[in-house]
């Protein structure tokens, strides 16, 4: 496409005939920007130079300096390069609802076409760094008050008007500007250097580890003191040194690897059709039910919610709406889609209104007695093809079907709290279940906005299997001595929302309680056993949910360390010495985060071993969706990948010598180690199992 905008540029330069240039996209959209594929190719050989001289070449030389007029039309989307291409053109015409911005740091660059400093130049300092840190998309309509758009126009205008105003530039009846030699938008210098100086101050808070949010007002710095060009030279630079950058790589990582989890053979190969999904119900109105039920509302999806009685039903109702309330609060709804969504739940006391829907999630508390009998009800009175899908988080499904003959439509759809607002779908699959289920599902889920990540079954599927050390590793930890604050303190200094204490405090005990024998059960030697939850309860602690756990909790307050669960703590290693003798131990904190983090990596090993996933970066997305691993880390298996297979294996190893089964290495884990291997790589056929969940 560059080469060919070369070419055209050249020939419109040397026609006669051509007085002015009109710049525009096919099939409704103007550009998504620079293909990102040409990045996955620098990463992979390392060579900058595959990345075509745009900036100076085609968008400055060509474009703006060049001896006719251009002018784009744009619609549907210009992003990235596609923006800084509209902003070399000397007029912009678009369509009002048309999305522009500059996402190029969520890639873990800068923009690189000229961006950095044609951006602030159209629209002033403080919005242009909000759109390109915070990677902010606006409308053309926005765009045309803020000085980015010269006009708007219906779709059918488009073409017309933007051919007319550029041969009006072309005959000297309109302003013939050149984007990079404004200043009359970037303010006085002081006035600049407070807007930079403020926006490095939240950049540092909201994004300490990476590189491009400094790079890129550094690169902005630059043309403000020194002028455009002198900023176009030095964001060329600092563009080629961080595409090479870690950041940039596992970004663009995750990039690709959040677009294929849809892509599932056997099921998104086989010419199936997905079919309607117009009424779900929703079993169930507690936290997870009514989160689920606001997910499905508000994309238009009809809910029937079913309870066990009135009181119940009206508090489901009323957490529905409660959620509905709060995403108006948040800018992320409208009232009229409010109403609408509103209008869209009915609620039941029984089964009469499931006899035409399409699905139905049970949302009900984990007992598998309860769910078998609510499977076997439900099988009989809703259509034959009506897909019967559990939110259950830990119980087998094939328990959960076993009462039933419907086992081709028997799938998990397992959302992560609160459901309305986290992204990620584990869609989960049996042997039996049917390929057009799983299809239906993974169409639901992007419809209500999620990312669908396809699974095996088995006890805590993928991402609660993966991570079911992570708390563990934490209390094993806190029973060799180390401060449980130090540990939360290191975690999330390497990126996690929140460390694994205070997550335990948000989620409430008793999820901790509830899975506690189902692990034990399912992981046998590798499960350390922990008895300071209990602990906690009989402290009188019940985390957030009581405003005491290990933390304070004071409304609208930060959580506070509580320094009193220290005899908590005390008693807690009293309890567990037998295990490790009692000695205190003294650990880095990379030691520290090495504890935590390889014993998920391991278990990981062992649900790839088990095709518990289709590919690892389906862990990758899961993790950095369903736990906040760190995105600019790549996901769990990109990040143990730049560790290295081997260093992981020699830590566990020694540690498992140590402290016992719980750090032992998985034979995936030691073959990749030996074979020098990454973990992410593709199993070779020799290494396929015997067993395959799916
Ligand atoms: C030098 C410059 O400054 C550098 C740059 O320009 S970097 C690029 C900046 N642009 C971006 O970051 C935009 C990235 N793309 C997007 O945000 C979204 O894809 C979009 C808003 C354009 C469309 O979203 P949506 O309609 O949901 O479709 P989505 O599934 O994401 O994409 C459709 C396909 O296009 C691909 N695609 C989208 N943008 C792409 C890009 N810039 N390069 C390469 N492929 C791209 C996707 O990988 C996907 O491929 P697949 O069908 O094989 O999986």
């Amino acid at each position: 496409v560059i080469q060919g905008l070369k070419e055209k540029y050249a020939e419109a330069a040397d026609r006669d005939d051509v007085k002015a240039i009109v710049l525009t996209g096919a099939a409704g959209k103007f550009c998504g920007g620079f293909d990102i594929n040409v990045f996955t190719k620098v990463h992979e050989t390392g060579d900058v130079s595959l990345m075509p001289d745009v900036s100076v070449d085609l968008v400055s030389n060509m474009m703006e300096d060049g001896k006719k007029p251009s002018v784009a039309a744009i619609q549907g989307l210009a992003l990235g390069g596609g923006l800084e291409l509209i902003m070399g053109c000397h007029a912009r015409i678009s369509t009002p609802e048309a999305q522009l911005g500059l996402p190029e740091l969520t890639l873990g660059v800068i923009p690189g076409f000229g961006g950095t400093q044609r951006l602030p130049r159209l629209v002033g300092l403080p919005k242009a760094i909000e759109m390109m840190l915070q990677s902010k998309f606006i409308t053309a309509k926005e765009g045309k008050e803020r000085g980015l758009i010269d006009a708007l126009c219906s779709p059918d205008e488009l073409i017309k008007m933007s051919r007319f105003w550029a041969l009006e530039i072309a005959n000297y009846r309109k302003p013939w500007i050149k984007s990079l030699g404004r200043t009359d938008r970037l303010g006085s210098l002081s006035e600049a250097r407070a807007v930079l100086s403020m926006a490095r101050q939240q950049a540092k808070k909201v994004a300490p580890n990476m590189p491009q949010h400094q790079a890129c007002l550094d690169v902005v710095e630059e043309g403000v003191l020194y002028g455009g060009q002198s900023g176009v030279v030095k964001e060329a630079k600092v563009f080629k040194e961080l595409v090479l950058s870690t950041t940039s790589r596992a970004l663009v990582h995750v990039f690709f690897a959040q677009r294929s989890t849809t892509k599932v053979p056997g099921v998104t190969d086989i010419q199936l059709k997905p079919r309607k999904i117009r009424k779900v119900a929703v079993i169930g109105g507690g936290l997870m039910g009514s989160g689920i039920a606001t997910a499905l509302l508000v994309s238009n999806i009809s809910v029937v919610l079913k309870e066990v009685n009135p009181q119940f039903l009206q508090r489901g109702q009323k957490t529905i709406a409660g959620n509905l309330e709060g995403l108006v609060k948040r800018g992320s709804l409208t009232k009229d889609k409010m109403s609408k969504a509103i209008s869209l739940l009915k609620g039941a006391l029984d089964y009469s209104d499931f006899k035409d829907v399409d699905m139905v999630i049970e949302a009900v508390i984990e007992k598998v007695p309860l769910k078998q009998s609510i499977f076997a009800d439900i099988e009989k009175i809703c259509p034959p093809h009506c897909i019967l899908a559990t939110n259950t988080s830990t119980i087998d499904l094939n328990i959960v079907g076993e009462k039933t003959n419907s086992q081709d439509r028997i799938i998990g759809a397992h959302f992560f709290s609160p459901a309305h607002i986290m992204p990620l779908l584990e869609i989960v699959r049996t042997e039996r279940t049917s390929p057009q289920a799983i299809l239906d599902l993974i169409t639901v889920g992007k419809i209500i906005k999620k990312v669908p990540v396809v699974v095996g079954n088995c006890t805590g599927f993928a991402v609660n299997r993966t991570f079911f050390p992570y708390g563990q590793a934490a209390h094993l930890l806190v029973s060799l001595g180390i401060d449980l604050f130090r540990i939360d303190r290191v975690i999330s200094n390497f990126g996690m929302p929140m460390g694994p204490f205070q997550l335990q405090d948000v989620a409430g005990y008793g999820v901790a309680l509830a899975v506690k024998d189902i692990y034990a059960a399912a992981f046998g030697t590798r499960n350390f056993r922990s008895g300071l939850v209990e602990l906690m309860a009989k402290d009188g602690r019940q985390g957030k949910i009581n405003g005491k756990g290990y933390y304070f909790y004071e409304k609208g307050g930060k959580p506070k360390p509580d320094p009193s669960v220290q005899h908590v703590i005390d008693e807690y290693r009293r309890q567990t010495k037998t295990i490790f003798g009692g000695k205190l131990v003294t650990l880095s904190d990379q030691d520290i985060l090495e504890m935590v983090f390889f014993p998920v990596v391991n278990e990981a090993c062992r649900v790839m071993d088990e095709n518990v996933v289709i590919r690892a970066s389906d862990l990758d997305i899961a993790s950095v969706l369903g736990m906040g691993f760190p995105k600019y880390r790549g996901g769990l298996i990109f990040w143990a990948d730049t560790v290295g297979a081997s260093y992981i294996h020699s830590k566990l190893s020694k540690w498992a010598e140590i402290y016992g089964d719980f750090f032992k290495p998985s034979s995936y884990l030691e073959e990749r180690a030996k074979s020098v291997r990454p973990l992410g790589a593709p199993k070779t056929a020799q290494q396929a199992p015997t067993r395959s969940r799916m």
